[in-house]
């Protein structure tokens, strides 16, 4: 029999897993729903589903799986409609959102129905969004956080993980408080710097324009994430507000520790501190996605003349090498700028380097 997935918010994560549960699961029907009728057209006209949804819950009725990938405080409202509809007896119900506690403690409302919900979180991502960023290997080789509650079977949780098993990510279990900890430290903090430093260069922007045509290189790569959808970091800053709070506290020491350290013109000290921060910063996974996503960007140092792209581009046609991303970041105008290519994979980036290296004498590395 024909399985029924519905898939409810049709963005970047939910298009994904949309493509990637059709990849393992070719019988089943995707089915979507969004609140946006543009991006649910979309959504069907790219192949993406199979079936819009008129109506949400004579789709909810029917489906096997459910999978929440809303912005996380709609996710709340969408799960308590959920919990007034007959749904089917053995259905799973999981989400995507990138906070668990508030998540879990909304879905006890399914569980007092005998509903299952698993919560999920595909440690995956981009600050790209909607349907037209979907990509049926956005987590390969991810984390994704699986945070089963005490009414969990362990049978419903095998079969939450077959049917994410084409996303190709490596499924591990924690708790919703862990889980908040976790990603508050590694992902919604970080978002929050992100935001910070961009007002802070805004607000010398208004002295001097210059400042925004200089951020180029490392400006632009500490706060690529701070172009992500605000109404998606509005609502993660909200759910993971103590563990928010907290870091800020441990940041606001260590901004009184940098301050010392400049003070007292403490050469040796400095030193460390940017010694220390290297040598954790280079020892985490770069070959495999993990709390820093990893973009199979490859570096080429390349001469700054008219033409240099297409060049490359030419070598890597040739060798039938697939290229997802281009770009030159120059940080003075008399020096040569370097050219960075993005992969879907370290084995295309891999081949990349090689055959650059072969036609060229340009020099090429990993970041
Ligand atoms: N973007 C990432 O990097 C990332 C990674 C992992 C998890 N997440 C989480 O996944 C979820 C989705 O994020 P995204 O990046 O796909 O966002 P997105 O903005 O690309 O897509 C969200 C979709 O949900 C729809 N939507 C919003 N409210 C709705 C409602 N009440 N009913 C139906 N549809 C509704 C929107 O129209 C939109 O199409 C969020 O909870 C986010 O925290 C995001
Ligand atoms: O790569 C990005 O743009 C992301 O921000 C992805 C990222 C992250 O912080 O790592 C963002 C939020 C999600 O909950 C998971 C992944």
């Amino acid at each position: 029999m024909e399985r029924k997935v519905l898939v409810i918010g049709l963005g970047l994560i939910g298009g994904s897993l949309a493509l990637a549960i059709k990849r393992e699961h070719p019988n089943s029907i995707i089915v979507g729903y969004d609140k946006s009728e543009s991006e649910l057209s979309l959504a069907k006209a790219l192949g993406v589903i199979d079936k819009n949804a008129k109506k949400l819950e004579d789709e909810a009725k029917e489906a096997d799986l459910i999978i929440l990938a809303t912005p996380v405080m709609q996710t709340e409202g969408i799960i308590q409609q959920l919990a007034t509809f007959d749904l089917k007896k053995d259905v799973i119900v999981t989400d995507t959102g990138s906070t668990k506690k508030r998540v879990m403690d909304s879905a006890r409302v399914l569980a007092n129905n005998g509903v299952t919900f698993i919560g999920g979180h595909p440690m995956a991502g981009s600050h790209k969004s909607g349907v037209t960023a979907a990509k049926e290997i956005l987590f390969e080789n991810a984390f994704y956080l699986l945070t089963p509650s005490e009414y969990t079977s362990r049978l419903s949780v095998e079969t939450l993980k077959e049917w994410l098993k084409g996303t190709k990510s490596k499924m591990v279990e924690i708790s919703p408080e862990e889980h908040d900890e976790l990603t508050g430290v590694i992902s919604h903090f970080p978002h929050v710097i992100a935001a910070a430093l961009i007002h802070q260069a805004q607000r010398f922007d208004q002295k001097n324009s210059l400042v925004s045509r200089l951020a180029a290189g490392g400006f632009r790569d500490i706060t690529r994430i701070a172009s992500s959808n605000p109404e998606m970091w509005k609502d993660i800053s909200l759910h993971n507000k103590e563990v928010l709070l907290h870091l800020l506290q441990y940041w606001a020491d260590e901004t009184t520790k940098v301050i010392s350290l400049l003070e007292n013109h403490d050469e040796e000290a400095l030193l460390q501190y940017f010694a220390q921060a290297k040598k954790f910063r280079d020892q985490l996974p770069i070959t495999s996605k993990g709390a820093i996503p990893s973009f199979y960007d490859l570096y080429v140092d390349v001469p700054d003349y008219p033409g240099v792209i297409s060049e490359i581009t030419a070598y890597l046609a040739e060798a039938r090498i697939s290229i997802t991303n281009i770009r030159i970041i120059e940080t003075r105008e008399d020096v040569y700028g370097i050219l960075v290519i993005s992969f879907q994979n370290d084995e295309d980036r891999l081949r990349a380097k090689q055959c650059i290296e072969n036609i060229t004498n340009y020099d090429v590395f990993f970041a």
